[in-house]
């Protein structure tokens, strides 16, 4: 199947609105003209199923449909969050990265797809107070352990919100240890949803973590502690 048909496939599979295949394309392009991407998956055909199907799947949750307010924490090359900007035009979607140049690269994804309802923040997630307690929906692959990106996640979402995290198949420590943090920081488990962006792809779910309780203000802890001494269910006071 070729890059377009692809595309075309993915755009009435997940219902995409007017114009969204042409901003997809653009950016497999820019994937794999830009020598500074950051991403090993620049061909176009490996892209369109590693990154954007694997972004859009999480059109099946209906939290990523009805959301309003978006943060993708670790965005690097733009992945989920450029895709899902695309699919979801009524929603604002702040991509942040802690490197500049990152940063930059997803300044001119923003340019090149032509989408309007994204900002770029070059900040770490647990270090960008003017976030804490705005988003509905925090998206994150590929960037941390669960237990990790709760602790970022939590303070940045509204009462209610949602992480949705990208993951493969975790450890049970992995699970346990997310259980754990989640607890601590007003989270609850909700969802594993197991998915298959495209045909093939094997051992992949998204877990969806609700914020049921505010999160105590002592999170985020301060830079680098959320990954260097992860909350581990191991610590669990007796
Ligand atoms: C392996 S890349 C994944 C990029 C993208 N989400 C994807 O799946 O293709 C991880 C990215 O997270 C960023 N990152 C790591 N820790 C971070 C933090 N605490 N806050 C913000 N960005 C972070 C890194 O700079 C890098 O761009």
């Amino acid at each position: 199947m070729s890059v377009r048909d692809a595309l075309a496939t993915l755009v009435a599979r997940f219902d995409l609105p007017a114009g969204a295949e042409d901003a997809l394309d653009a950016y497999l392009v820019l994937l794999a003209e830009d020598p500074t991407a950051p991403t090993t998956v620049t061909d176009p055909r490996r892209a369109v199923d590693e990154h954007i199907a694997d972004a859009l799947v999480a059109l099946d949750l209906d939290v990523v449909r009805a959301a309003t307010r978006v943060a993708d924490l670790g965005a690097g090359a733009g992945v989920p969050g450029i895709p899902l900007a695309i699919a979801l035009p009524t929603a604002h979607v702040t991509l942040v990265d802690s490197l500049e140049r990152k940063g930059a690269f997803l300044r001119r994804a923003v340019d090149v797809t032509g989408v309007q309802n994204v900002d770029v923040v070059v900040a770490r997630a647990e270090a960008w107070p003017a976030g804490r307690e705005l988003h509905d929906v925090i998206l994150a692959r590929a960037v941390a352990p669960l237990g990790v990106l709760a602790e970022y996640a939590a303070p940045l979402l509204a009462l209610g919100g949602s992480l949705v995290a990208w993951k493969g198949q975790p450890e049970p420590e992995e699970e346990a240890d997310a259980r754990y943090a989640a607890e601590l920081l007003g989270l609850e488990v909700e969802d594993r949803r197991p998915v298959t962006p495209w045909a093939g792809a094997e051992r992949r779910s998204l877990y969806v973590l609700r914020k049921v309780a505010p999160t105590p203000s002592r999170y985020p802890r301060r830079e680098g502690m959320a990954r260097k001494r992860p909350l581990r269910a191991a610590d669990r006071p007796a």
